[in-house]
């Protein structure tokens, strides 16, 4: 998949570091200091102290944080807070804070104030009090300033002792002083790590709140209501009866409430590394690999703490494992958080796979889903080459159905390939992968996540160096043009206006209010399938979904996309997709194999541009009704439900029982043989999963030694060599070709290969954001943000044990449970010829 090609991101104005030198934020006295730094210091602490307070209180993930009865009322009241401390700083009601507490105590375990009247290893308090074992010039030296901006780093080299430790007096909170040994270097990266948590505290709060604010209903209430309605239209039952599952309802989410509870409670103990939430369940194979990590077959581990549903703990799951460090690097929190918010979103769907569980481990986010036997619909298309037109279309009918079902909730997918289509026990589509999906919110939006770090560090002048290159690239005026215009579109784009926060309705709302309409034209998906629109970078909506849906139907009739280029890349692939609706030549159908006039019609009224795309006529006549904006997303893109009615309507769908096609037998039913066949993923080279290759410290040089001990020296030398140099996949490629040439058995090559992939190191991706590019603080900020970047990411499905005689009108489980396999009657055995 094509990511957002989102600005590499530079934090901090270059003009700071062609501009005049700043005076050190902390190199003055109290009463030099500037009171706007004077207010950020205090916000600080207070963004702090509920991070600290809410770490201690597990409130990330814990129900202790549980809102008080009427959410409404308190995220009125939070997010007024929120407001507020955006337009004017916190104010810190404390009488014995007569000082700035001291940002150098944030990372510690007690909060810790240091009076501007005490010595300090910081300039600040140096210059306060006079008494410093340091020197004032030097220390001078040492703020913030110091290390980050180009001109006090020249006197930071020239100072000898500037990164020695030195003396510092700290006061706790009970009054008492105390020498503390502080890095002086040490000093500055605590500022930033401040930052960082402060921001993870607010990113926290502000989804935390949006959540429970934005809805009328809880899911819980939800499930009441539905099961009332069951209860009320079931007219085979007694009065006793429908009391009786009323009582065990009840039960059912009690038990919910305790497991979801502790579940949190798991995810808080793996964060701090007291619990390796993945290892609860047992790996049984490898699926697939993407861009993110690996998707494994699991089966849930009997831990002895589920006794009263012995079957439960025996289930079969399809679970998506991403590594956070990089998708942190490569800055895709907003995707991951969209997926995750779709898939919850999407609860008791048959069109979406169904999400089991999300949760998290300090290395890896979990998203459990429900096992699909059948594989994915590319992997049918791979076996079968060519589908017959009758089959075809059961497919495309179905992938329509997956479509208005995302469109439904407002969510536009902007990756529709027959790769995220997969193919149930029971043979039904269900559309998964939605790591490009958007809705437009704010905080599915990657700028939010950036603006919170970089808005508060570029007000402290905080000038982050990042790596060689943006070192070389920071003295050229167009880079500091390109940072300055980056910071601005985010900062509109976030930034809390004050004409919106008079005129606030909800306040939590305010950020979609101002959102940018830029949101609507990043250009993502696969390009062979992507629509002009969405090449062009042009604002697009939900259209561009049917786009993709013609070209899969082209795909699985004639055995090839119709604009992909065999020269020229994906530059050229998008070049034909645009001269398609102007040349008639770079679009047409092949002779062979023959398909029906109705269906190119089909094919043809699509592939247009999206003013004349076949699918609802709504969108033709956008924003001509009032109130139309309840058929947009957060960014004002036009997402209508069942948008696909006209497609619906055309005359090659003539025979398709659109209402009743998930009751229908479908034309190729998975031939599995037990509850974990796995036969439809098997790949000629098994997938490797990411556990499997060498990320944890480096091998020793003996551990490299006894594996290279079958060979001999030249081998060895060479197999060295190999490992040396850092490997994408084309250079590990070379390398392999190069072992091919060896004159040595196939299986000492196999080993050979093995060996390199094991040791060699993965050539790393720069990352997008500069701070994670700084040699000096990538490894804490990383730290850091694995740690509080996910917070909220938790969700346990509601799961009644004897759900069937509960389940609500539109669920429809398929998961796969081991002891009702032989009982289930979606199993059918027969495998349809599909030619
Ligand atoms: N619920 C599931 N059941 C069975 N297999 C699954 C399931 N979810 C994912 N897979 C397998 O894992 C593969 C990768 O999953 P997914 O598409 O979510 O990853 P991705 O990296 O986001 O994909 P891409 O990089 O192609 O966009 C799928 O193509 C499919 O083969």
């Amino acid at each position: 998949m094509d990511y957002e090609d989102g600005p590499v991101l530079n934090p901090t104005t270059t003009t700071t570091r062609s501009g005049p030198p700043r005076s050190p934020p902390y190199s003055q006295g109290d009463d030099d200091r500037p009171s706007k730094f004077r207010k950020h210091g205090s916000k600080l602490v207070s963004a702090l102290r509920s991070i600290r307070n809410s770490s201690n209180a597990s409130i990330a993930e814990n129900s202790l944080l549980s809102p008080p009865n009427s959410p409404l009322g308190i995220g009125r009241v939070l997010s007024a807070a929120f407001l507020k401390n955006q337009l004017e700083p916190t104010v810190v009601h404390r009488a014995q804070f007569k000082s700035r507490p001291s940002v150098i105590s944030v990372d510690r375990g007690v909060i810790e104030l240091t009076p501007e009247s005490s010595p300090s290893t910081s300039a600040e308090s140096s210059s306060n009090s006079g008494k410093s074992s340091v020197p004032r010039q030097s220390t001078g030296k040492t703020s913030l300033d110091s290390k980050f901006s180009a001109k006090s780093k020249v006197a930071s080299q020239n100072s000898s002792d500037n990164k020695k430790p030195v003396t510092k007096q700290v006061t706790t909170e009970g009054g008492s002083n105390e020498n503390v040994l502080t890095p002086i270097a040490e000093v500055e990266i605590q500022a930033i790590v401040t930052v960082e948590k402060a921001a993870a505290a607010k990113i926290f709060f502000e989804c935390h709140y949006n959540d429970l604010t934005s809805r009328d209903l809880t899911p819980r209430s939800i499930r009441r209501r539905q099961l009332e309605l069951a209860l009320q239209q079931d007219a085979t039952l007694l009065p006793a009866e429908k009391l009786e599952k009323k009582r065990a309802w009840m039960r059912y989410e009690t038990d919910h409430l305790r497991e979801t509870r502790v579940m949190k409670v798991r995810s808080v103990n793996a964060l701090k590394g007291k619990d390796i939430t993945g290892s609860r369940y047992e790996v049984v194979k490898v699926l697939g690999k993407g861009s993110f990590g690996v998707v494994r077959l699991v089966r849930e581990k009997d831990d002895g703490d589920d006794h009263r549903n012995p079957e439960h703990s025996k289930e079969i799951f399809a679970m998506k494992v991403i590594r956070k460090s990089d998708m942190l690097r490569n800055s895709q929190e907003g995707h991951l958080r969209a997926e995750r918010d779709f898939l919850v979103s999407a609860e008791g769907s048959q069109w979406v796979v169904p999400l089991i569980a999300s949760f998290q481990d300090l290395n890896n986010l979990y998203l459990v889903m429900d096992y699909m036997p059948g594989g994915d619909f590319l992997g049918l298309l791979i076996r079968d080459n060519v589908l017959s037109e009758p089959v075809t279309k059961w497919y495309i009918a179905e992938m329509i159905l997956c479509i208005e079902e995302a469109h439904a909730l407002r969510w536009i997918h902007r990756d529709v390939k027959p790769d995220n289509f997969l193919i149930s026990a029971s043979g039904h589509l269900k559309i998964s992968d939605f790591g490009l999906a958007f809705d437009g919110h704010w905080s599915h939006d990657q700028a939010y996540y950036n603006h919170h770090r970089y808005s508060v560090l570029t007000k402290l002048g905080i000038n982050v160096e990042g790596d060689s290159i943006d070192r070389k690239e920071g003295r050229t005026v167009a880079a500091a043009i390109n940072m300055a215009n980056a910071l601005a579109g985010h900062k509109e784009r976030h930034e809390i206006h004050q004409s919106s926060y008079e005129a606030a309705d909800g306040i939590l709302n305010w950020r979609n209010r101002y959102t940018n309409r830029s949101l609507a034209r990043s250009v993502v998906g696969t390009s062979q399938y992507m629509a002009p629109e969405v090449v062009r970078g042009e604002h697009y909506d939900a259209r561009c979904d049917w786009w993709s849906v013609a070209v899969i139907l082209y795909e699985c009739l004639y055995g090839h996309t119709p604009f992909l280029a065999e020269e020229g890349g994906r530059q050229q692939t998008k070049m034909n997709i645009l001269a398609s609706l102007h040349h008639k030549s770079t679009f047409g159908f092949p002779h062979k194999p023959v398909v029906s006039k109705r269906c190119q019609d089909l094919i043809r009224g699509i592939i247009q541009e999206k003013d004349s795309r076949l699918c609802s006529r709504r969108y033709r006549m956008q924003g001509q009704h009032s109130g139309s904006h309840q058929h947009q997303d957060y960014a004002g893109r036009y997402v209508y439900p069942h948008d696909a009615e006209d497609i619906k309507a055309h005359k090659w769908f003539k025979d398709i029982q659109w209402d009743r096609l998930h009751q229908m037998v479908p034309p190729f039913v998975p031939n599995i043989k037990s509850m974990d066949d796995t036969h439809y993923f098997d790949e000629e080279d098994p997938i490797s999963d990411f556990s499997d290759s060498h990320t944890g410290s480096p091998a020793t040089a003996k551990e490299i030694d006894e594996a290279l001990m079958p060979f001999n020296r030249e081998i060895q030398v060479l197999a060295k060599s190999y490992i040396q140099r850092p490997h994408d996949s084309l250079k590990l490629k070379k390398v392999e070709k190069e072992i091919d040439a060896f004159t040595m058995g196939e299986e000492q090559k196999d080993y050979l290969k093995a060996f390199v992939k094991h040791y060699g190191q993965k050539e790393r991706k720069r990352p997008r954001d500069r701070l994670l590019r700084d040699r000096d603080l990538a490894p804490r900020v990383l730290e850091l943000r694995k740690k509080g970047a996910f917070l909220g990411y938790t969700y346990r499905k509601f799961r009644p044990y004897h759900q069937a005689s509960f389940r609500g009108h539109r669920s429809q489980g398929s998961g796969v449970s081991a002891s009702s396999a032989g009982k289930r009657t979606v199993w059918h055995r027969a495998r349809l010829s599909i030619h």
